[in-house]
């Protein structure tokens, strides 16, 4: 399991720019697109608007790029929480992406049909083949969540491939996300994850003994790549030969 740990979060985020390219150049050329499920919350903003400046900006055929989400909040893409209003701000709009290569979850339908819907937009993406991303990003929340796999919800134990809606008490509210076995059948996973905030699950997710009711970020064990980008601040509580 690669690790990648740098001491800035800037230096995190031109590793992950650099891996996120390698990773489409070798896709587009190797299988002509490239699929990637984006990631949500505040962390990757700053990584899509660096993708979306010079020097990456200009090598990839971002015409071949498309583009799902690992999870949705249960709100209008116009939402200031919506993770597609995040994503069309930072990384879409500014590469000037068409709206065919989008893939947003359906929200203005309820939580369990928005769920059925997008599992069925992306088993048509890749049909005949199984549902395989190129590359899924994915974040940690400080209670080891990911997407919106929270620690104690049923969605945890789903061993569906597709989409699901997802009730977090924490957040008294709904959230659709990709199910670990989806997850997990990408060609690769990176986190990034940055921040002293994050150690503690980071340490547990990474190290801890194996309990994903309370460290759900331990499910994804991906069939492919699975990289942690990590500031020095999120790698703290790892053993120095880890990092
Ligand atoms: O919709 C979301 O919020 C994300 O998919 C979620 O899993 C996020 O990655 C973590 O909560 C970390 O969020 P921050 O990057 O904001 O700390």
């Amino acid at each position: 399991m690669p690790l990648h740990v740098h001491a800035a979060p800037d230096a995190v985020l031109h590793g992950l720019a650099e891996y996120f390219v390698a990773q489409a150049r070798a896709a587009i050329a190797g299988r002509g697109r490239f699929s990637v499920a984006l990631s949500g919350g505040n962390s990757p903003k700053k990584l899509y608007e660096l993708l979306a400046a010079a020097p990456y900006r200009a090598q990839v055929a971002w015409d071949k790029v498309y583009f799902f989400f690992g999870d949705e909040r249960n709100v209008p893409p116009t939402d200031p929480e919506s993770n597609y209003r995040m994503a069309r701000e930072a990384l879409l709009d500014p590469l000037d992406i068409a709206d065919a290569q989008v893939f947003p979850v359906d929200t203005s339908l309820p939580p369990a049909a928005a769920a059925e819907a997008y599992t069925r937009t992306i088993q048509a993406f890749f049909a005949p083949e199984d549902a395989v991303f190129d590359l899924v990003l994915l974040g940690l929340g400080d209670n080891s969540h990911t997407a919106s796999l929270f620690p104690h919800t049923p969605v945890l134990h789903d061993t569906s491939v597709g989409a699901r809606e997802v009730f977090v008490e924490e957040k008294q509210a709904y959230r659709i996300t990709l199910t670990a076995p989806l997850l997990n059948q990408a060609r690769a996973v990176a986190f990034l994850v940055y921040g002293a905030d994050k150690a503690a699950a980071v340490q547990q997710v990474m190290q801890g003994a194996r309990n994903v009711e309370e460290f759900p970020a331990q499910l994804i064990a991906p069939a492919g790549e699975l990289h942690w980008f990590l500031d020095m601040a999120a790698a703290a509580a790892l053993p120095p030969a880890a990092s």
